[in-house]
């Protein structure tokens, strides 16, 4: 892969990038991007990345061997049809737009290109996505290895049927924002309770990181886990019995329904 690039360059193209960079997959000179009209983001992408940046379509596609749309779902046709008269034969196109189809995809190109879809999250900034791939009509065997390839330079990568692209979205792409507002939550409350928010925070983010790895290593359960810390008429045992009178985890659950739902309201606007 000599070219990559990037139609979109805001807060997900920018998290691929840096994620690519650190592993060394691509040299920041393989790497192209152009966005909408927003000059001054293109010029910090190339000064922080050191990336090739363009307004001309034409300048990114052409020669390009896989091209990433990280545009809105609602820009989706002025994106696509702006790059198909420069797509090269055998170009790959991964697309990490929520809810919109290979199939639609395909038919905006209008010609038999290998798409591929993704669902990643912001954690690829920092290596670390959860993943979801699945493969349009025309993605043959090596063009899914090349996406996986590069979504691993960014995190974990899972294939799933299309369909299943709106619960991935709902679990792990919108994921990442669920936990930040609950921490936003312990923050606020650790500094009701007399703590400074340099402590808290610290506090807090060794706990997420230190569950997290009691999750991804241990052989329990993550109620059994929960059970181990709640120690009978303790002050675990208090907190989730208040978090079960406010019925916290319905309202999750519910969270995520809706996620879902949007997804698959995406999958059917036209724009
Ligand atoms: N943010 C996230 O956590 C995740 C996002 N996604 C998906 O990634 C996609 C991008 O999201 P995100 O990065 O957050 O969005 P941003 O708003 O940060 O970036 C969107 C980019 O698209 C550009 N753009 C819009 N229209 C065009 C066009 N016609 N041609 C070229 N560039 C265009 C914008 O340019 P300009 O600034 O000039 O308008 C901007 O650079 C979405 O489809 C979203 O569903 C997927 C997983 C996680
Ligand atoms: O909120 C969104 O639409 C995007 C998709 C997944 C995460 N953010």
């Amino acid at each position: 892969m000599k070219k990559i690039t990037f139609i979109g360059a805001g807060q997900m193209a920018e998290a691929i990038i840096s994620g690519v960079l650190n592993k060394g997959l691509f040299k920041p000179e393989a790497i192209y991007a152009t966005n909408k009209g927003n000059p001054n983001q293109l010029a910090y992408l190339t000064t922080t990345y050191g990336i090739n940046t363009s307004e001309k379509m034409a300048d990114v596609v052409e020669e390009s061997d896989v091209i990433v749309l990280a545009v809105k779902p609602k820009d989706k046709t002025e994106a696509i049809t702006s790059i198909t008269p420069y797509i090269k034969e055998r170009a790959i196109v991964i697309s990490v737009m929520a809810g919109v189809e290979t199939a639609t995809i395909e038919t905006l190109l209008k010609k038999p290109v290998e798409v591929i879809r993704v669902m990643p999250n912001t954690s690829a900034k920092v290596g670390l996505s959860a993943t979801g791939l699945s493969r349009g009509t025309f993605a043959d065997d090596e063009a899914v290895r090349i996406a996986t390839t590069i979504f691993e330079a960014i995190g974990s990568v899972v294939e799933v049927q299309e369909q299943d692209l709106h619960a991935v979205t709902a679990v792990s792409g919108s994921g990442p924002a669920y936990f930040y507002y609950m921490v936003e939550a312990m923050l606020e409350e650790g500094v009701a309770l007399g703590l400074s928010e340099e402590t808290t925070k610290d506090l807090v983010t060794q706990t997420i990181k230190g569950a997290a790895k009691m999750l991804d290593t241990s052989d329990l359960s993550p109620a059994v886990l929960r059970k181990n810390i709640t120690s009978p008429n303790g002050t675990t045992e208090r907190a989730i019995l208040t978090f079960d009178q406010c019925e916290m985890k319905t309202a999750i659950k519910k969270g995520v329904r809706g996620a879902h739902r949007r997804s698959v309201e995406l999958s059917q606007e036209d724009e």
